[in-house]
């Protein structure tokens, strides 16, 4: 809430700023003109939504595209069926529902909207079905914004504050229990400080969620039984460091660390998206940057070290939290 809510006074600080024509600087094609750049509507904006965090990653667009003036169709994620029909319910009371109509559903519903013309197109989710949407308005040329996933990567340099790194990466990778579209996917670090790594991210575990964070308030679950077997699945036959419990029934699995993962392991072919931290062994810097490039362009990449050289190359410096 606080990120969408940050959102709408930025809009509403800069709208008048950002609405407003632009000056052009002439040429001489344009020397005899008034030049500038006049923003408009595009029309009516098909937002689709994920169920990872459902309020924000449905208004956040909802909330740019009515500032610009836009009509807007919200589709919420099913998955998250409670956040679907809290938003079906109290939209209305606050928007014109003539304008900003909330139509819930799976599947069908969605392919359905998707038949029809939209000016835009701004969808999140899984890349898959990014490419589903994105086929689909090609057929009217509507432009999209798609706000997929990926696998993001976290080097820790050997020489680096491993407590500092430990805890910022334990916080993002469990967080929402993993389930965050830029969480950290896997660690690649040096052999010699993954028993260091294990020992704070341990501790810092157990500060963050207790002896036991099945029951800790703190510490969520998995959205469903779905992705409970999916997740699990990717643990199948992997070495546990920390955690590895589950519980099918409350879709629980605990923080857990994965060590001696090989690069061809189930678990490093897709994005996580649930709890599990594998870590890789490398080399040095150069041995990480290869193993990340040769994987599809991640959401965001998350450096440790000491070291200067870490930040000159530029996949580290060219990708930042980007999604
Ligand atoms: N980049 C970002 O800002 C961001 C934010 C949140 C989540 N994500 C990514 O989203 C993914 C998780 O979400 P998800 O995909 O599991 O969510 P999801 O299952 O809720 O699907 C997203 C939306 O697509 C619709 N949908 C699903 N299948 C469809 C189909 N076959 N045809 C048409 N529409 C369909 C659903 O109804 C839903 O509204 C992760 O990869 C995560 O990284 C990205
Ligand atoms: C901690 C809130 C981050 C929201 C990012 C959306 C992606 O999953």
């Amino acid at each position: 809430m606080m990120g969408l809510l940050a959102e709408i006074e930025l809009i509403i600080d800069n709208l008048h700023k950002w609405a407003a024509p632009q000056h052009v600087k002439k040429n001489l094609t344009t020397m005899g003109d008034d030049v500038y750049i006049n923003y408009e509507p595009l029309g009516v904006v098909l937002v689709i939504g994920a169920w990872n965090y459902p309020l924000v990653v449905v208004l956040q667009p909802v909330v740019g595209a009515i500032a610009a003036g836009n009509a807007v169709v919200i589709k919420p994620s099913e998955v998250a069926e409670h956040t679907a029909k809290l938003l079906e319910k109290i939209v209305p009371r606050y928007l014109d529902k003539e304008l900003y109509p909330v139509v819930n559903g799976g599947v069908p519903e969605t392919t359905k909207l998707l038949a029809e013309r939209f000016d835009h197109i701004f969808y999140t989710g899984n890349t898959s079905v990014g490419k589903i949407i994105m086929q689909a308005a090609a057929k009217f040329l509507t432009p999209v914004t798609l706000e997929l996933g990926g696998k993001s990567p976290c080097y820790i340099d050997k020489d680096c504050d491993i407590d500092i790194a430990s805890r910022r990466i334990t916080w993002g990778k469990f967080v929402n229990c993993g389930q965050t579209c830029i969480a950290p996917d896997y660690v690649l670090c040096d052999k010699s400080i993954q028993g260091k790594l294990i020992e704070k991210i341990k501790e810092t575990l157990k500060e963050f969620y207790g002896e036991n964070p099945k029951e800790s308030q703190d510490y969520e679950r998995i959205i469903n039984q779905r992705h409970f077997k999916r997740v699990l699945g990717l643990l199948q036959g992997e070495k546990v460091a920390i955690g590895g419990e589950h519980d099918e029934s409350s879709c629980y699995i605990a923080p857990t660390v994965l060590i001696d993962v090989k690069p061809n392991a189930k678990v490093m072919q897709e994005e996580i998206f649930g709890p599990l931290l594998p870590i890789i062994t490398v080399k040095d810097v150069d041995e990480a940057i290869q193993f990340i490039n040769q994987k599809e362009k991640p959401l965001a990449l998350y450096a440790f070290a000491n070291d200067k050289k870490v930040f000159g190359y530029p996949c580290v410096q060219n990708l930042g939290p980007d999604c």
